[in-house]
Formats: structure tokens, C-alpha cells, sequence
């Protein structure tokens, strides 16, 4: 024992000064000669293992199939859980060897959790066993964002915590999707339902190819010593619900799903079953080129007979929302529902307004408002009972991103929101939002309940305004117009926005990017279906169609500026409340769209674009130039007939631009 030590007593720095010249410590003995840290009775616990094992109380919906002393499973619980695990071997079964993979729940780091041998009804024990058979893969079933932090800052390279409380994770070689690397089997069933050939996102592949990348990514995630499973929904409709099953590599994209999905409660947990949807995300793992279609190391691959979605050779999580957003652009129109790509919001009245655009164009940040409540961010569906969010989370841009002028958005970066490819001070842990050291695609994932106005259940009444966004760098769009039924179905099935020079690589000018129902990426129909229902529920509905830009003003990029948030807030608010219904308008050249004369907070002269370009010249070629790039798009729907009104389809052709 050391001479200032005391084997129970407490000692404290005195004042003294020893022989060697450093303080002495003083030990102070309590009267009765035994000597307590505090008042408190004594630790039930002999060893340092006991005192751990004090500290975790278990909780059901993440209890491994049966404690080992048998405990706290009654028998029907101990056969649901043997049906979860079932069900998950079968999951994440080979489709070519007799043997499937032993799962096990339970983090391999906890040794004890290892059973010896596992009854699976998979397992058969007779000549075809492969070393892959032998060994146990360990099931990190819906774990909590708590357990999630500790497993990506354990095992996870660039896994941080933010000062805020935020999870800092890296995606890897890839911090965006890649459309051109996304597959859709083609069998008989979507042979004549999808849409296929030029202008579509469904790149064809067969099943046998499909088969072989499920078969490589299974492979892989059975060979790591453990993989996360999610159990969650998609769609807050009751009826319309969807069992998703996510089976992935990373603590990163379980708790982006976590977030970005619905969350079960333990009771629905208990009950969910067999999925409907499996994604098999093997992340890093890269697709083999010697594979017939492969054109890259990644492959995102969709077949929708088998309810299956497998991902190689990227770790980007919005693959696998975006992925499932796709498969519901495909299941809800079957059952007469419409898919949107769309933010969402509901006023105290219950006036509910959509927020269509393509990506940056402002959907979260516009549906993110503190007068409002957030029915969702990112992707609805319509059906005849009214709007529903598909999602449970909210994927927010992040760059420059300040607490002034995005209060809501700023907040809810704390403890279980996911920060993907920010840049932080490396001892405070400060986010620097600026920083696009990693990527300009810099972004927060969070639950929806993190937004103090999020309307839950996310669901709502039918739309009373549909709002179509647009990032013009062009310059020439008004901020606001108001639109007829034909002109919102016009630019609904264009979908544009602007690329600016800086975002891509190669883009010197504005770019214009036409995206049919602003997310041809995710549509797996063709444009004219989704434009069909859109205009049957709106002319039913009597909702009133308005086009917003939120880009340039004043000139195009470089010489304008963007129009500032604050105006196209109060543009949005007067929406919102009736008022800008009941406006003035006058109708502009070419696009012959209708503007107002005045919306309170905003500035009189930016209305009509003409006004704040000095050079008038340059405004009208560059209009000119702008309608032209419209109507080149639009070419390829002039031959098809949207919905059955033939009326319709004549005035949705001519409700473009005319010069
Ligand atoms: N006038 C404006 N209106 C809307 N957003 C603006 C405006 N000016 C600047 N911005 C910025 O543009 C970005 C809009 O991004 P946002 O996340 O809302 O896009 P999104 O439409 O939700 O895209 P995605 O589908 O990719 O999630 C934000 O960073 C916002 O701060
Ligand atoms: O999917 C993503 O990466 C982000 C998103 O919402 C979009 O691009 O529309
Ligand atoms: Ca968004
Ligand atoms: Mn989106």
C-alpha cells in the first residue's frame, strides 16, 4: 500500500510538503475505523462482472430469444422470438447451399451471448455443410441509437460525436446516389407495367444477374461477424402500410434507417412478421464487373417479383431511402394511390400544402416551418383519404447551413441525428456548415419528432395548395405565379431546375435539369400515370397549383443573386393563408404565367423578373433561351395522352411556353 494510502480510507491533496518536495497527501480515518466512500449502503456486488451486470436492466423488445437461466421469456414470447430469428435466417439464407447461416442475436463483443449450439431449421447437419454454415452471424436487431452510436464509434472509421450530440459519419467514396449504377429487373410482370427506354430511370438487368448479386452480398454480410437488421414502416397510413426489412453492414445505416423509417413500438415489433420489402446493403462491398450488366464497382438492384433490393459498392444511405421511395413509386399507383416527391405541411386550420421539387429546390427547408406543423420533408402519398408521409425522418442539406435563418432544422442536430460528410473542429467538435472539404452534398438525418411542430400521426386532409419549386439560375422565373390546372400538370411532367457551375464538375453555366414529376429518378411508371392522378385529385380536391423560384434574381447566376429566404417565406406564407388568391396579377410573355402585383414583406419590383435585370436585352434572350430548353424537353410527351380527357391533354401541351 502506498505510504499516503489508506486501503478504505479517502485521501484528499494536503498542504504539507513531503521529503521529495511534492505535496503530501493527507489521509483522513472516520471515527469508527471503517472508512465509506458515501452514506450510501454498500454495492450488491462481489465482483467488478456482478457490479456490471447491475448496471443493464434487460428490455423485451431487444432481448436475445431466452436469457440463460430461461427467465424472463413466458412461452409465447419464446416463440415469437424463435419466429423473429426464423425469419431472419431465412432473410439472409444463401439461395444456393442447403445450409443457412446460424443467427444468433446479440453483439458478438459479448461473448457469453454465444450459444453453443443454436437449433435452426435451416441447418442441416448431413454432407453439404460450408465453412460459412459453421459459423454464427450475429443479428444487431432495430438496437437504439444509444447501443448504434457505441457500435460505429467502436468499429466505424470516422465516427464521431458532434458538440451538439449529432453522430459524425463518413459514406465512403460515394456521397451521393448514382443513377446510373440503378437496376430493375425486367421479367413479365414489369415488362408491361414499368417504363422503360429512353428518358427512364429503370435500367433493365434479368433475374439470373439479380440473383447472383444477392447471392454476393449475402455472402458478404454472413461472412462479418455481425449485421444489423431494421424492422420498421413505411407510410403512416394504416391501410397503406409497409413492412420494410433492412439488412446492412454499419451501425451508420441502421441508425439512418432508424431514423428515416417508421419506428415500431415493441408491440408492433413483436407482431411484424414476414416483411414485405428486404434490402440487402453490403455497403463497401463492391459488385463483380465480370458480372453480365455491371458497368461499375457499385449496383443498386431492384426486383420487385421477389420484393428485393441489393446494394453493392456504395455506402451512401440515401441509396436506401431513395430505393425504397422508387418501390412505392411502384406499389401505391397500383392501388390507385399517388407517390409524390414532395414535402408536406398542414396549417392550424388544417389547410395542407405540397412542396414538389427537385433536389436543394427548398422542400425541407420550406415544409420546415415554425407557423406550421410538419406532416413530412421528403416523399408523400396521396390517396382518396388525403395526404400521408412515407417516411419517419426528415434528410436535410446541411451546407451553410445557420441557426438564423433555419432555427428548426439547426435544433434538431443533436444526440440521434446522423451528420453525414460535415467537417468539425477536431477538440470541440464544433460543425463547421461551411465546410465542403468532403462534399457540397453535406447532410443531417434525423426522426421527424425532432421538429417541435411535427404533426404525428404524419398524416392529413387533402391538399388545399400544390406548390412546385424551382431553382431558376437563370434568372428569368418569377418568385411566385399562380397557375392553372393544365400549367401545374405542365410543369409537374417538365420538372426542372437549375444546375449552377460549381456544383458539377464540367458546368460553367446555369444548367437546366429536367426531371419529370420532379424525381424521374425514383418513378418507376411513366411520367404521364403520376400526372394523371395529380390532375384528377387536385381538380377534384379544388387545389390551386402555384410555381416558386427559388433561385436567381436580378440575372442569371454569377451576375444576380438568389432570391433570399426570407421573401420566399413570406411568398410561402401568403399562400398559405388565402391571400395571395386574392392578389392582383398580370400575365408575363412566353411563359405566360400569372403574377401578382404585390405579396406582403416583398419587395415590389422583384415580382416581375424584367424589373431587376438592368440589361433588358439580356433578360429576354436568356427567357427566350430558357423556353426554348422547355419545349426541346417536352417534345417527348407530346405523343402521349395523360389520363382520359383528351380536353386535358390538348391544354397541358399548350400551357407551355409560346414564342
Ligand atoms: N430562397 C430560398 N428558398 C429555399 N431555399 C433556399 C433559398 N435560398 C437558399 N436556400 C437554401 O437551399 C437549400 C434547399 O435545400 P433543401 O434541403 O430544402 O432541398 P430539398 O428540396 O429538400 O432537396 P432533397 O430532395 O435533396 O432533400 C437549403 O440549403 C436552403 O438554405
Ligand atoms: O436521395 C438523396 O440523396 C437526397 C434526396 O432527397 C434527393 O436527392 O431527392
Ligand atoms: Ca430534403
Ligand atoms: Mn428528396
Amino acid at each position: 500500500m502506498a505510504e499516503n494510502g489508506n486501503a478504505n480510507g479517502e485521501f484528499s491533496f494536503g498542504t504539507g510538503t513531503a521529503r521529495n518536495g511534492l505535496a503530501k497527501i493527507q489521509t483522513h480515518k472516520k471515527q469508527n475505523g471503517i472508512c465509506h466512500d458515501d452514506s450510501g449502503p454498500p454495492v450488491k456486488a462481489q465482483t467488478i462482472d456482478e457490479l456490471h451486470s447491475l448496471q443493464k436492466k434487460r428490455s423485451a423488445p431487444t432481448t436475445p430469444i431466452k436469457d440463460s437461466q430461461g427467465a424472463f421469456a413466458t412461452v409465447s414470447d419464446e416463440d415469437r422470438q424463435k419466429q423473429q430469428l426464423q425469419s431472419i435466417s431465412a432473410s439472409l439464407a444463401s439461395l444456393t447451399r442447403e445450409t443457412g447461416p446460424k443467427v444468433v442475436k446479440g453483439d458478438p463483443a459479448r461473448k457469453a451471448e454465444t450459444p453453443k449450439h443454436v437449433p435452426d431449421h435451416h441447418f442441416t447437419p448431413a454432407f453439404n455443410v460450408s465453412d460459412s454454415s459453421l459459423k454464427f452471424t450475429h443479428i444487431l436487431y432495430n438496437l437504439s441509437p444509444a447501443e448504434l452510436y457505441e457500435q460505429a464509434i467502436k468499429h466505424e472509421q470516422g465516427s464521431f460525436i458532434t458538440a451538439t450530440g449529432a453522430l459524425a459519419t463518413l459514406s465512403g467514396a460515394k456521397t451521393g446516389r448514382a443513377p446510373r449504377d440503378k437496376r430493375v429487373v425486367r421479367d413479365e410482370t414489369t415488362e408491361n407495367d414499368l417504363w422503360w427506354g429512353k428518358g427512364s430511370p429503370n435500367i433493365e438487368m434479368d433475374e439470373h444477374t439479380f440473383l447472383v448479386n444477392r447471392e454476393r452480398a449475402v455472402d458478404y454480410l454472413n461472412s462479418l461477424d455481425k449485421v444489423f437488421v431494421n424492422d420498421q414502416f413505411l407510410n403512416w397510413d394504416p391501410q397503406n402500410k409497409i413492412r420494410v426489412r433492412i439488412v446492412s453492414a454499419r451501425a451508420y445505416h441502421s441508425l439512418f434507417m432508424h431514423n428515416m423509417c417508421i419506428r415500431p413500438t415493441p408491440e408492433e415489433l413483436e407482431n411484424f412478421g414476414t416483411p414485405d420489402f428486404t434490402i440487402y446493403n453490403a455497403g463497401q462491398f463492391p459488385c463483380n464487373r465480370y458480372t453480365h450488366y455491371m458497368t461499375s464497382s457499385t449496383s443498386i438492384d431492384i426486383n420487385l417479383g421477389r420484393r428485393e433490393m441489393v446494394i453493392l459498392g456504395t455506402q451512401y444511405a440515401g441509396e436506401m431511402k431513395k430505393g425504397l421511395f422508387s418501390v412505392m413509386h411502384y406499389l401505391m399507383p397500383k392501388r390507385q394511390i399517388l407517390s409524390l416527391h414532395s414535402g408536406c405541411n398542414m396549417g392550424k386550420d388544417g389547410d395542407v400544402a405540397l412542396f414538389f421539387g427537385l433536389s436543394g429546390t427548398g422542400k425541407t427547408t420550406l415544409s420546415t416551418d415554425h407557423n406550421r406543423y410538419l406532416i413530412g420533408d421528403d416523399e408523400h402519398c396521396w390517396s382518396e383519404n388525403g395526404v400521408s408521409n412515407i417516411e419517419g425522418g426528415c434528410y436535410a442539406k446541411c451546407i451553410d447551413l445557420s441557426r438564423e435563418k433555419e432555427p428548426d432544422i439547426w435544433n434538431a442536430i443533436k444526440f440521434g441525428t446522423v451528420l453525414e460528410n460535415v467537417v468539425f473542429d477536431e477538440h470541440t467538435r464544433e460543425v463547421d456548415y461551411s465546410d465542403k472539404s468532403v462534399t457540397e452534398n453535406t447532410r443531417a438525418s434525423y426522426p421527424i419528432e425532432y421538429i417541435p411542430n411535427a404533426k404525428i400521426p404524419c398524416v392529413g386532409p387533402h391538399p388545399k395548395n400544390v406548390i412546385l419549386l424551382a431553382c431558376d439560375a437563370f434568372g428569368v422565373l418569377p418568385p411566385v405565379s399562380k397557375l392553372s390546372l393544365a400549367q401545374t400538370m405542365y410543369h409537374f411532367i417538365s420538372g426542372y431546375t437549375a444546375l449552377v457551375a460549381g456544383t458539377e464538375e464540367g458546368v460553367k453555366e446555369p444548367q437546366a435539369t429536367f426531371s419529370a414529376c420532379f424525381g424521374a429518378a425514383f418513378i418507376m411508371l411513366h411520367p404521364t400515370k403520376y400526372a394523371a392522378m395529380l390532375a384528377e385529385k387536385m381538380q377534384k380536391q379544388g387545389a390551386t397549383g402555384w410555381l416558386v423560384n427559388t433561385g436567381w434574381s436580378g440575372g442569371r447566376y454569377g451576375s444576380g443573386s438568389r432570391i433570399k429566404l426570407p421573401y420566399t417565406r413570406k411568398i410561402i406564407d401568403a399562400i398559405h393563408s388565402g391571400s395571395l388568391l386574392e392578389a392582383n396579377y398580370k400575365k408575363t410573355e412566353v411563359f405566360g404565367l400569372e403574377i401578382p402585383t404585390e405579396v406582403e414583406g416583398v419587395p415590389t419590383e422583384i415580382l416581375d423578373p424584367v424589373n431587376t435585370w438592368s440589361d433588358k436585352k439580356a433578360y429576354q434572350d436568356t427567357l427566350l433561351k430558357l423556353a426554348g430548353l422547355f419545349k426541346n424537353n417536352f417534345e417527348t410527351f407530346t405523343s402521349y395522352k395523360i389520363g382520359k380527357d383528351n380536353k386535358l391533354t390538348e391544354e397541358i401541351l399548350a400551357a407551355g411556353p409560346n414564342f
